[in-house]
């Protein structure tokens, strides 16, 4: 896929311009992931070297099967590499006991995919709520929050509404207000704007920009829209397991 992106400066750097660990939010060392299929292995991501600063908008792009959900998940840490090690926020995850990276998890992302993954039963609010009382914050305290987030979004007029009376794109603001929910430092997002209409995908655009910029939250996304290439600080291109500078025009 050949797109785009206005400066160069947008392009990922080679590992010789690399910044001190204090000022990366998200480390990847030699990242290397390997799939089995029957008795034959084979390597998806093959020993990435990568970082990025708080406060940038970085997204992550390739082709299809080129391994972008693989290793957001990795540096999420919803899934172990085969070697390599993540840092997130200085703190290594991948030697992390799972039960201290589910509350690293819990803690310090927010998550955002495709599909939203919202609880038809339950209305925009207790969307939010149940993350909330998962993160410690109950009752009227988890309430006020979860209004004070749907604002954020511009639905507070919706706090009341289930899933499927809502829009695809409030939808979505749903589940970034939830992901939002306990103020993570990092939010990742898989195909964010993929099922939205252009307006509700700018609105969408819109609020990760300002999340990065005026609230300090690193964003890291796997997309194939364009349209947010305008306002991410960082491109990187994944081709055949590595990370690309070319391929990006
Ligand atoms: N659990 C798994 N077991 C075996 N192979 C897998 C597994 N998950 C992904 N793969 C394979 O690894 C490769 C990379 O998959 P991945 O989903 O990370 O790519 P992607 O770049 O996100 O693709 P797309 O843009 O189509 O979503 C693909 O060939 C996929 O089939």
């Amino acid at each position: 896929m050949v797109v785009s992106i206005k400066s160069r400066n947008q392009l990922d750097r080679r590992s010789s311009d690399r910044k001190p660990k204090q000022w990366d939010t998200i480390i990847a060392e030699s990242v290397t992931m390997e799939y089995k299929s029957g008795n034959q292995r084979y390597q998806v991501l093959k020993g990435i070297d990568w970082q990025i600063q708080r406060g940038n908008i970085q997204i992550l792009m390739g082709p299809s099967g080129s391994g972008k959900t693989t290793f957001l998940s990795i540096l999420a840490g919803l899934l172990t590499p085969s070697l390599g090690n993540v840092y997130l926020l200085g703190e290594e995850i991948t030697k992390m006991s799972s039960a201290k990276l589910a509350r690293f998890r819990r803690n310090n992302i927010g998550f955002i995919f495709q599909h939203f993954n919202l609880f038809p039963a339950l209305t925009a609010a207790e969307n939010i709520e149940v993350v909330l009382n998962i993160k410690g914050i109950r009752g009227t305290k988890a309430r006020y929050q979860a209004q004070e987030l749907l604002e954020h979004v511009g639905l507070e007029m919706h706090a009341n509404q289930r899933p499927a009376n809502l829009s695809g794109g409030q939808k979505q603001r749903v589940a970034i207000a939830r992901s939002l929910a306990g103020h993570p430092q990092i939010i990742m997002a898989d195909e964010p704007t993929a099922a939205l209409d252009s307006t509700s995908g700018h609105r969408v655009i819109e609020l990760l920009r300002r999340l990065a910029k005026e609230e300090g939250c690193t964003v890291l996304m796997v997309t194939h829209d364009p349209r947010i290439l305008d306002v991410a600080d960082r491109v990187t291109y994944l081709e055949d397991g590595i990370v690309k500078t070319s391929g990006i025009t």
